[in-house]
């Protein structure tokens, strides 16, 4: 929202600076999203994680409610049952996964800070929903090399969440590729990356922005020429691009 008093030159300029949290055109109608279709349909345990993590210091991680609306929405219409994710922080996107699959459906969920997964697990305890979760700490590049040598993970995910350290994204991609099915899907979380990815090198940016920028621009070139999947990306939270495995 704009401040009080704020003329509507500096508001625009405050919009152009990188960084700003929404990629809409203004606050107005992200918050319009919110309280129209969002917050009314919000499950109950995920409005409580959201409050939780709210108070946490490193709360600007978290998925936003849109987003995991959007995500709780795609896994029912795929039908998915065996996920990943990978980037759990407190665990509201892994919430809104577990509420999606069938009660006896799986999540392998990884992170290097199980901490901040306990900030979010007795919410996903009271909803009677870890019994779906896997949860494995320490960094995913080893985990998922250590899977593909395992051999009996090959094509048999059907989601893969990926919201964790840019800089490996496409070291990710690499060996998802292979773990999950045909037709199945990847979805790869914040590839508009505060929108940096259209500024120019100049522009004022936050050190952790201008740090991945390079990272999520090559991820988006790799994906686009990527013969092995269909993708979709889609202006949701930060930006999410899908990518449904054809071969
Ligand atoms: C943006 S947050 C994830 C947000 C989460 N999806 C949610 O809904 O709140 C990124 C997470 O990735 C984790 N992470 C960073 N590097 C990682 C790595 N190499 N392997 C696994 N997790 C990592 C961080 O600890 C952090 O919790």
């Amino acid at each position: 929202m704009a401040a009080k008093g704020e003329t509507e030159q500096n508001q625009n300029l405050r919009h152009q600076e990188v960084g700003h949290k929404s990629l809409l055109q203004s606050d107005a109608l992200y918050q319009y999203i919110l309280e129209t279709s969002v917050y009314p349909r919000e499950p109950e345990s995920m409005k409580e994680l959201r409050e939780v993590t709210a108070k946490h210091p490193w709360n600007i991680m978290t998925t936003s409610a849109d987003e995991g609306q959007f995500l709780n929405m795609l896994l029912k219409l795929i039908n998915a049952k065996n996920t990943m994710e990978i980037g759990v922080y407190t665990g509201y996107s892994l919430l809104a996964t577990a509420l999606a699959i069938p009660d006896d459906g799986k999540i392998l969920a990884m992170d290097i800070n199980r901490e901040n997964f306990e900030i979010g697990l007795p919410i996903i305890e009271k909803a009677g929903l870890a019994h779906k979760i896997d949860f494995r700490e320490g960094p995913a590049l080893p985990a998922l090399d250590q899977m593909i040598e395992d051999g009996k993970y090959h094509g048999t995910f059907d989601f893969i969440f990926v919201d964790a350290d840019k800089d490996n994204y496409l070291n990710y991609h690499k060996r998802l590729i292979e773990l999950v099915k045909v037709g199945g899907l990847i979805g790869y979380d914040n590839t508009l990356w505060n929108g940096s990815v259209v500024a120019p090198p100049d522009a004022p940016m936050r050190k952790y922005v201008r740090y991945y920028r390079d990272f999520v621009l090559e991820l988006n070139k790799a994906l686009a020429a990527d013969p092995r999947i269909e993708i979709c990306m889609l202006p949701v939270g930060d930006g999410i691009t899908l990518c449904r495995r054809v071969s």
